[in-house]
């Protein structure tokens, strides 16, 4: 199926749907003169002349044009449960990737254009664009009325403009405050989802009431403003429908008077309201359904702009054989999803194929930016990453996964085994993820599970701890033999075997020579003992990057701290100056 791109492709998807529900609203309109018809007839024909044949035939007509009315109406309803299935199915995915593809998308709006496609849904499922195909008919029982009889048009079009004047009212008085209505609520939504989320640290810091006191607040809020959303609608519909009580007296009234003086037939006071009735139906439908149809109407809007502003879609490109472990950066200028500024200073260096990079700097300086950049997560503002010559940030992310490693700073697993975890997902041999699991050394760690690797993780499965999450999470990295390795932090939560496990994995590649190294590795790190494992050292300080080899750095560290006692133990992230240092004078 082709991936919807914008509002433009989504209107192509529902114009059949919309085509076919209109067909039957055309059969289910005019099949709805069969009433009025019927009242016309009996009065005219049966009542005048007493014939009782002929009340048998025009009932029987009646009911069999009745039948078919029935199975138009459920034809249309029918059509719209098919297309709010269709438009789950095409939009669903797309939805979710232009969240999850585009760094800069927030979470917030991703989850929020998921709720718009369920508004949709919603609405099409209850059939609530019948209202909208009802209508255009309006009119055509007005003519017909007018047909009856001008006078009773001329009741019922007066009436129905004046139900029209309602509507427009109530669109505009509920517009804005339906729109901020729309807002509070999300914005209470975002704030339950974060106190969720941090349920230990609000325990744990006896935060609870006051945690809870401002989400009720931001609660209430949004409750506030959804309630004065709906009380103009609430009070026009009200007066909407007893304003058309009124009027269906006044056409009962005219039809009577008319009837009276001889004018119409006395069917034709029933013919008159039935047809009256139905012509201000949608109408009243529409002012009273108001909200969910603007905020249906909205929600079609938001999704239709989400997938116009995501990046297109191509046809997935050919997959690209293994590159060159080659680690290039080319005028690199890392920033923050959205910003227009460098977070850093153009990042101008090459490393040849099997170097391992430790990459040092103080908390904040960009260290995790630069990774997700190098990884092809957080494109660039200009310049490039490169992996033997091609850019990350262009490469199609499916493609380029497969050869790459990725140690985010805060593992999330997805739901699903351990095994499928490391596996990414994807189907393969067994021995391919316990290799993995042997590099990360976690593969003991994981036969201690309930299930060894095929043990579930996340809601409803077996809770890892981080250091376990981290383990796993380097096991992914490696799974697949990846040209390049990208560690953030990766000793941040192991304990000290996995360290040991992981040093080990690292000195066992550091000892073979970088030619015959299979991949580079750049890690995150304030780990001596991974920085004495790396070639190479690159250190971010005061927004610029300097690479030295490892045994430079570790010499001016030892230069630092002669005469001076460790405190640090193996924690020396030593964003040291790399200039040399002044003469202590004292
Ligand atoms: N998604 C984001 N939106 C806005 N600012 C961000 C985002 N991510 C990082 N930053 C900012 O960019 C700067 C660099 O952050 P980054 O996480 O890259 O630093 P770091 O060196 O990895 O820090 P640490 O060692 O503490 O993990 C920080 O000032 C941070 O506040």
């Amino acid at each position: 199926m082709t991936e919807m791109r914008s509002q433009r492709d989504m209107r192509a998807l529902m114009r059949p749907y919309w085509r076919a529900a209109a067909l039957f609203s055309l059969a289910v309109n005019i099949l709805f003169l069969v009433s009025p018809i019927y009242m016309l007839q009996v009065y005219d024909r049966v009542l005048t002349t007493g014939s009782m044949p002929t009340l048998i035939l025009l009932s029987g007509i009646a009911v069999f044009l009745l039948v078919i009315y029935l199975f138009a109406e459920a034809g249309r309803k029918r059509v719209f449960s098919r297309a709010a299935e269709a438009l789950g199915t095409s939009l669903a995915g797309p939805t979710l990737r232009r969240g999850l593809s585009d760094p800069a998308a927030g979470r917030t709006q991703t989850l929020s254009a998921a709720a718009q496609l369920n508004t949709v849904q919603g609405a099409l499922q209850q059939g609530l664009p019948g209202t909208i195909l009802d209508l255009p008919f309006s009119p055509f029982f007005l003519l017909v009325l007018f047909i009856v009889h001008p006078v009773l048009g001329a009741v019922g079009l007066g009436g129905a403009l004046l139900l029209v004047g309602l509507a427009l009212l109530n669109q505009r008085m509920t517009e804005r405050p339906l729109a901020e209505a729309g807002q509070a609520e999300s914005a209470a939504q975002t704030e339950l989802a974060q106190l969720v989320r941090q349920q230990g640290a609000i325990l744990g810091m006896g935060m609870l009431d006051r945690a809870l006191g401002r989400w009720l607040a931001i609660r209430a809020q949004a409750s506030d403003a959804s309630l004065e959303a709906g009380l103009p609608s609430t009070f026009l519909g009200a007066a909407t429908r007893s304003f058309r009580l009124v009027l269906q007296v006044a056409v009962l009234g005219t039809g009577a008077f008319l009837a009276v003086r001889g004018e119409v037939s006395a069917g034709a006071i029933i013919a008159a309201s039935i047809l009256f009735g139905r012509a201000v139906a949608p109408i009243d439908q529409a002012v009273n359904g108001w909200k969910q149809l603007s905020s249906t109407i909205e929600a079609w809007r938001g999704l239709g702009a989400w997938l116009g502003e995501g990046h297109a879609e191509q046809t997935p490109p050919t997959p690209l054989p293994r590159p060159e472990p080659v680690l290039e950066f080319e005028e690199l200028q890392v920033t923050i999803p959205g910003a227009d500024k460098p977070l850093l200073a153009p990042i101008d260096h090459s490393f040849e194929a099997g170097r391992i990079v430790a990459l040092l700097g103080s908390s904040g300086s960009g260290k995790t930016s630069l990774l997700q950049t190098v990884a092809g997560a957080w494109p660039p503002l200009d310049g490039a990453a490169r992996l033997g010559k091609r850019d990350m940030a262009r490469w199609d992310s499916s493609d380029r996964g497969r050869y790459i490693g990725y140690l985010p700073q805060h593992v999330e697993l997805l739901r699903g085994s351990i095994f499928e975890n490391i596996a990414r997902f994807e189907d393969t041999a067994p021995e391919r993820v316990f290799a993995a699991a042997r590099l990360a050394h976690c593969h003991d760690l994981i036969l201690s599970f309930p299930e060894g690797y095929d043990t579930k993780i996340g809601e409803g499965g077996h809770f890892l701890s981080a250091g376990e999450r981290q383990a796993v999470g380097l096991a992914r990295a490696f799974f697949g033999n990846p040209a390049l390795i990208v560690l953030d932090e990766p000793t941040a939560h192991l304990d000290a075997d996995l360290v040991r496990g992981l040093l080990t994995t690292i000195a066992e590649l550091s000892r073979k020579r970088p030619e015959d190294r299979q991949q580079t590795i750049i890690m995150a790190t304030h780990d001596i003992r991974l920085i004495g494992a790396a070639d190479d050292v690159m250190v971010i300080r005061e927004r610029t990057t300097q690479v030295i080899p490892r045994s430079d750095y570790l010499d001016r560290v030892s230069e630092l701290r002669r005469g001076k006692p460790s405190s640090e133990g193996t924690s020396t992230p030593l964003t040291v100056s790399l200039k040399r240092r002044e003469p202590d004078n004292g």
